[in-house]
Parts: C-alpha cells; sequence; structure tokens
C-alpha cells in the first residue's frame, strides 16, 4: 500500500518573528510544493527497515526498527489520534540515531529535518518497516517554509496510512482531507517545527496545511480573501541560514530591550492587520487597486525596517532593496530572514520590460528570481501512489 502527500510552501506578506511574540501575521501558499511518498513493504520483501530516502540531495538513510525500538521505547504506544510534542529526552535519543549517519559538512542543517522525521514516524506509525521518499521544489532554509511543508506532508502521509484518518481509497487523484484530519496534521506538523525551529509560532505549518491567504495570532488563524491581484516577485539571496537560530537570536533580543522590542512587535501588529484588511477590501476600478498597491508597498517597506531594528536583515537583502528601489518597486525579507528570500510587490500595471529589467540586474548579483502563484490549495494526498 502506498501514498503520497504534498504540502506547499509559503510567502508571510507581513508579520514574521513579531508573531512569535504574540503579534498578527499574514502568510500565502505558493505553488511549490514537497511531496512524501510512504510504501510499507510486503512480507516477501523480508525488510524489516525504516528508509527514508531524500531524492533532490542523492540521501537515504536506514534504521533497523528494533534499534529504532530500544533507543526510543516511549514512542511506540503512542496514539496517532492524540498529538503531542517531542521531549529534550527524546530529541537527545533521536539525535544520536541520526547521528550514526555521516550527514554530508554542507547539509548539517538536514539533521533536524531527519530527527523531525523520525519523531514523527514512530509516533504515528510505531516500529513498522517502510520506505519514505521525499522530494521538494523548495529551496530548503531560505524562508519559503521549506520546514513547515516537509513537517506538513510527512504528518499527511503518516496519518493517511494509521487508524486515525478513514480515507476512501477508492478516489483517484489529488484529494484534500476533511476539516478535522486537517486539524490532526496541522498539530503533528507544529510537533516536527518544534524539533526544526526552536519555538515555532506554528504559522508556516498552519498556512502549509489549510493553503490559501491567512492571518494569524497566537495559534489562531482567520482564513482570509485577497480582494486585489498580488504578483510578488520572489528573490533567492541564495545565502544560507537557519530559522532556529534567528529566531533565538530576536528572543534575546527582547530579553535585552523588553520595552523597545515590544512596541516594535506591537507596530508590526498594526502593519498586520492593516495589510490584511487592504488585501480583503473589495476594490473597484483601476485607479483604487493603485491606491491599495502603493498602501501595501509603503507597509512592506515599514514591515522590512522593523524586521532590521529585530536584527533580522543582512547585507544580501539590503542589495535586492536598493536594486528594487532603483525601480521605485518597495521589498521585505520574508521568512526567517537573515538571507534567504526577498519579496517584491510588482503592482499590476508594472510593465513587464521593468521586471524584466529588475530581475536581470537581481540575478546580475546572483541572487534567483521567480514568481510563484500565490494563494493555491494547501495539503492534498494521493492514495496508491501514481499522480
Ligand atoms: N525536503 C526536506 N527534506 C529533509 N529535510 C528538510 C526538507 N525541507 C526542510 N527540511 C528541514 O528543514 C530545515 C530548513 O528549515 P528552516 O526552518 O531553517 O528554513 P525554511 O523552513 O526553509 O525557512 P522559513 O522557516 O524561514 O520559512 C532543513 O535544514 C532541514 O532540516
Ligand atoms: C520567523 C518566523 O516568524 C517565520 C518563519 O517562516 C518563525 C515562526 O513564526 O515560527
Ligand atoms: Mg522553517
Amino acid at each position: 500500500m502506498e501514498v503520497r502527500a504534498r504540502a506547499p510552501g509559503k510567502i508571510i506578506l507581513a508579520g514574521e518573528h513579531a508573531v512569535v511574540h504574540g503579534s498578527t501575521a499574514v502568510a500565502a501558499s505558493i505553488d511549490l510544493y514537497t511531496y512524501v511518498s510512504l510504501r510499507f513493504p510486503t512480507p516477501e520483501d523480508n525488510d524489516d527497515t525504516l528508509k527514508l530516502q531524500l531524492k533532490d540531495m542523492a540521501l537515504e538513510f536506514s534504521w533497523p526498527v528494533g534499534k529504532i525500538k530500544a533507543a526510543l521505547p516511549e514512542l511506540g504506544s503512542h496514539a496517532a489520534s492524540s498529538p503531542t510534542s517531542c521531549s529534550p529526552d527524546t530529541i537527545k535519543s533521536i539525535a544520536a540515531l541520526v547521528e550514526e549517519h555521516n550527514i554530508p559538512e554542507a547539509e548539517t542543517g538536514l539533521a533536524a529535518g531527519v530527527s523531525a522525521f523520525l519523531w514523527l514516524y514512530t509516533s504515528i506509525q510505531g516500529y513498522k518497516p517502510a520506505k519514505v521518499v521525499v522530494t521538494s521544489e523548495l529551496p530548503l532554509g531560505s524562508g519559503l517554509g521549506s520546514s513547515a511543508a516537509f513537517c506538513v506532508s510527512l504528518s499527511a502521509a503518516l496519518l493517511a496510512l494509521s487508524d486515525a484518518v478513514n480515507l476512501d481509497f477508492g478516489q483517484q487523484g489529488w484529494l484534500m482531507f476533511g476539516e478535522s484530519e486537517l486539524e490532526l496534521v496541522n498539530k503533528w506538523a507544529f510537533g516536527g517545527e518544534k524539533i526544526i525551529h526552536g519555538k515555532p509560532s506554528g504559522i508556516d505549518n498552519t498556512v502549509s496545511t489549510y493553503g490559501n491567504m491567512i492571518k494569524f495570532r497566537s495559534g489562531d488563524l482567520t482564513r482570509i480573501k485577497s480582494n486585489m491581484p498580488l504578483k510578488m516577485l520572489i528573490t533567492n539571496t541564495k545565502v544560507g541560514r537557519n530559522t532556529k537560530a534567528l529566531v533565538a537570536s530576536v528572543s534575546e533580543r527582547k530579553v535585552r530591550h523588553p520595552d523597545a522590542m515590544i512596541a516594535v512587535f506591537t507596530a508590526v501588529d498594526s502593519i498586520s492587520n492593516e495589510l490584511a484588511s487592504i488585501i480583503q477590501c473589495p476594490a473597484s476600478d483601476d485607479l483604487v487597486i493603485t491606491e491599495k498597491e502603493e498602501k501595501l508597498e509603503e507597509l512592506m517597506e515599514m514591515n522590512q525596517g522593523l524586521l532590521q531594528c529585530m536584527g533580522v536583515s543582512h547585507a544580501s537583502i539590503e542589495t535586492v532593496l536598493r536594486t528594487t528601489l532603483k525601480y521605485k518597486l518597495g521589498s521585505k525579507l520574508t521568512g526567517a530572514g537573515g538571507g534567504g528570500c526577498v519579496l517584491t510587490l510588482l503592482p499590476s500595471l508594472l510593465s513587464g520590460t521593468v521586471v524584466d529589467k529588475v530581475i536581470a540586474e537581481l540575478e546580475s548579483c546572483g541572487f534567483t528570481c521567480m514568481i510563484a502563484g500565490i494563494g493555491g490549495n494547501g495539503l492534498e494526498v494521493c492514495l496508491g501512489g501514481s499522480s
């Protein structure tokens, strides 16, 4: 029996980092996905291992299930219907299982993802042998929510073949889960994100699970519907960084300057709320759309200024900002910052020639640019493996 799941990456239009401290943020899914396939061996296969294949990186990890059982005895009896978080002791035992594999030096960040895999797999499926294959269209560690898309697609595949979820295996093609299944996936994925991010707000796994566009605050999501064309250029500075370290650095700054940082987070909250209401408000003609776009651009620039105050910008991000400003375009980092990706609003009346020029100039700096579709479906599953 085989199941496939796919979950999208995301952009954060406003509110990253501040959302970890209780402010509102606005995020949308993008049409780049992480795919997970899960297959249990047949008795004839005579295979007693759990295998994780990370296809894009040409890496394969494998553990005898008896070894996992001996190392993680506390996980096997957990109910898939009761999502939980990984305890610090279990994280240590999992890290020992991961360390047995030599992860290439350039990919050390992967250890956290492999740990999240072992925890989610064992907590949901116990000590069964299986083969899990992962591929992704998302750049890893670049602010587009690769960790959340990984945790969401993995949790969904694992739950689809568990007794916590009842699916009709007669159905063909990509299917959406019902509300209660989505909630279950989202909670498990949040547990996985905690292993990768340390202290996630939950916005990335939530937008990857539900798709579309959401407003998110203190664990609560409000689905929002855009009433205007939203075209964003995404520039990947290709400067690697790690969300866990950046989230921790903002918390440390908050400890050093609590009053100032709380004021910054409050300002971000207002920006996110205003941005969400502009996006949702119906526009009647081009003039109104232009005004709305100008306001959005300004709010994005203000948010970027506050992200600089939080200490999460980077020289490469500043280069993108300077370059796009030459063309009178507003930009902000998206995701955790410190490198990674930058969003630039492309107003609806902007000519294609200008867009081509900006892209050419950004790419001449060594960055890569793309225009992704925004606000599509969230998590989907495909039973039987094909499609
Ligand atoms: N397809 C994948 N396979 C294995 N591990 C993955 C995969 N995608 C993400 N990860 C894990 O997530 C880590 C990257 O997560 P991180 O949160 O730092 O960046 P991001 O999620 O891409 O950006 P952001 O959190 O800012 O949106 C990787 O180093 C790896 O551990
Ligand atoms: C930086 C952050 O706000 C967004 C990362 O995409 C972290 C989080 O909310 O978990
Ligand atoms: Mg992440």
